[in-house]
């Protein structure tokens, strides 16, 4: 089973990262996933299909990306979304994401909810970090001393406080992560959607982002975030994961359980093409 990756780029807008308005979540009925009261669950989807029409010589054909897929994330969790190349991991975080519309099935997300992009330099927006983290605040009619507050709190969450007054051209690519993360926790996001953001960075920024998440949520509290990855060894930061292949989730819960079902699986997998 082949986990390696191929890195796919988002051209985004300017935007470091897409920001919706609070909304109350709604409450339905579930069935296979349901053991909790909703007001604990920060992110679900039920039955979520995404197809996609090709034209090829004339003739349309319907094209099966996501198949019937359900997971239920807890509030205040750290999750991984994780599978093959191609398996349909950017679709479903974006169908979450609400920038994508499922063909079928339903979609709850608490919000204000933030989708940060895959590639840093599509991060940033403004010169300085603090001015780049304040930069989402300007709707909220804050005081120039709650503007303050807000952004140290946010920046010292992901370890960049003494990056305050740094030119962010000067940043790595896994700073720059950590300050678009910054900015959403800034705006007081209860879910953070994150797309493969260690793509283009070396290890130690990657370690870098990953304890920042983990440190953001944890002083947060309520707090959820889900992280598309394709490295495994991510999970050790993770509380839960979600695997997937083929555009179905094959497989939900537990951090260590799935780490251990992915292992046998590609342990099968070895076996077979070594037979
Ligand atoms: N608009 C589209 N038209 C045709 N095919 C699409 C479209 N969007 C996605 N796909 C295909 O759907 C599959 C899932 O894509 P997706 O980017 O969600 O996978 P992924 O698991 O995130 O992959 P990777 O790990 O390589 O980033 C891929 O085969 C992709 O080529």
């Amino acid at each position: 089973m082949n986990l390696l990756s191929t890195s796919i780029n988002i051209t985004s807008s300017s935007s470091r990262h897409l920001l919706l308005p609070p909304l109350h979540s709604t409450s339905f009925s579930s069935s296979n996933v349901a053991t909790e009261n909703n007001n604990n669950v920060a992110i679900e989807g039920r039955n979520l299909s995404f197809w996609v029409s090709t034209a090829k010589q004339g003739k349309t054909k319907t094209l099966p990306i996501l198949n019937d897929c359900s997971l239920r994330i807890p509030s205040g969790q750290f999750w991984m979304l994780l599978g093959p190349n191609g398996c349909g991991k950017s679709t479903l975080l974006k169908i979450l994401a609400g920038l994508l519309n499922p063909t079928r099935g339903t979609v709850v997300v608490k919000r204000p909810k933030s989708y940060v992009f895959q590639n840093p330099d599509h991060q940033v927006v403004m010169p300085t970090v603090d001015a780049d983290v304040a930069f989402g605040l300007g709707k909220f009619n804050l005081t120039r001393d709650e503007v303050k507050f807000r952004v140290s709190k946010a920046l010292d969450a992901v370890g960049m406080l003494s990056y305050q007054q740094r030119s962010v051209q000067t940043l790595s690519g896994g700073q720059k992560q950590r300050v678009a993360i910054a900015g959403a926790l800034a705006e007081a996001c209860k879910v953070l959607l994150l797309d493969e953001l260690t793509t283009f960075l070396d290890e130690s920024d990657q370690l870098g982002v990953i304890k920042a998440v983990r440190n953001s949520l944890d002083s947060s509290g309520d707090v959820t975030a889900l992280w598309v990855t394709h490295r495994l060894e991510e999970l050790e930061y993770a509380d839960g994961a979600v695997y997937m292949e083929d555009g179905r989730v094959v497989m939900h819960g537990d951090a260590v359980g799935v780490m251990n079902f992915i292992k046998a699986r590609q342990a099968a997998y070895i076996k077979q093409i070594n037979s």
